[in-house]
């Protein structure tokens, strides 16, 4: 079978309103790749994502999913999103970090179907593969910041995605979390072949994880990693230096 790309977006434009954000994008994710989205604040990295989870829809060119159209794409649970934790759940809620995650699979099954055992397995899998199994029992809300980061992605892995989306995965957590969160993305991308999209400002950490940099501002490129220090990254030289190619 023919190796289709995970994402594939052509001439993508997007503005708000009068305000132009995304110009003429053009951006390959091929499976099994770990890419991360990188660009200054305001450069429409959040606003793309949206446009590949089909949340906005782009004024001009075209996205595809798994080669197909975005607006014809119905498995929508092989694409596992992880927002910023502040934003996707109330700490307080009352669940197990087991129910939590076990209501990832119900993203890719309905909501009027029970939960099997194998979905069950599958939830425990994933406890054990983000190392939550021990603290799979207790309430999500005595867990610290970077344990709440690991049931979200959990969640979003125990629906089996082919793609893993995390926008500023480790926003709010200590560095010795956000250590260990890399080296979890690190084993899903290596050891697991989980695709990844990662939008961060945290580039040192970054750069342990991903395959490919790719730089947004308004228009887009992609540096080869081994050349792009951290310290460029975070100036955004890499994506003026191209909206300035693509200017002149
Ligand atoms: N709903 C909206 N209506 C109008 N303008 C918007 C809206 N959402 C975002 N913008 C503007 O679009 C631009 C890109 O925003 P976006 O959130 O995509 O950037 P970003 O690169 O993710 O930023 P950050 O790194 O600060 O999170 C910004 O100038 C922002 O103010």
């Amino acid at each position: 079978m023919q190796n289709l790309p995970v994402v594939e977006l052509k001439n993508v434009s997007f503005t708000y309103g009068c305000h132009p954000v995304l110009n003429q994008i053009n951006l390959i994710i091929n499976s099994g790749e770990a890419v991360g989205l990188v660009g200054p604040n305001g450069s429409g990295k959040t606003t793309l994502l949206k446009i590949i989870l089909g949340q906005l829809k782009p004024q001009t060119g075209s996205v595809q999913l798994f080669g197909q159209d975005i607006n014809k794409f119905k498995d929508r649970y092989k694409i596992g999103y992880v927002s910023q934790r502040a934003v996707h759940y109330n700490p307080q809620f009352p669940a197990t970090v087991r129910e939590v995650v076990a209501s990832g699979r119900v993203a890719g099954r309905g909501i009027f179907r029970l939960l099997t055992r194998s979905d069950y397995s599958r939830v425990d899998r994933v406890l054990e593969l983000v190392g939550l199994k021990e603290l799979s029992r207790r309430p999500l809300s005595i867990l610290s910041g970077g344990q709440q980061q690991r049931v979200f992605i959990a969640r979003a892995l125990a629906a089996e995605p082919a793609i893993l989306i995390l926008d500023e995965p480790t926003v709010g957590v200590d560095q010795a979390a956000q250590e260990s969160l890399y080296k979890l993305l690190y084993r899903l991308n290596q050891t697991e072949q989980m695709t990844l999209l990662i939008v961060s400002h945290e580039t040192e950490g970054l750069s342990s994880v991903i395959t490919r940099q790719v730089c947004l501002d308004k228009y887009i490129c992609t540096c080869q990693f081994s050349t792009t220090s951290p310290a460029q990254l975070r100036e955004g030289i890499c994506a003026k230096r191209l909206a300035l190619q693509v200017a002149e």
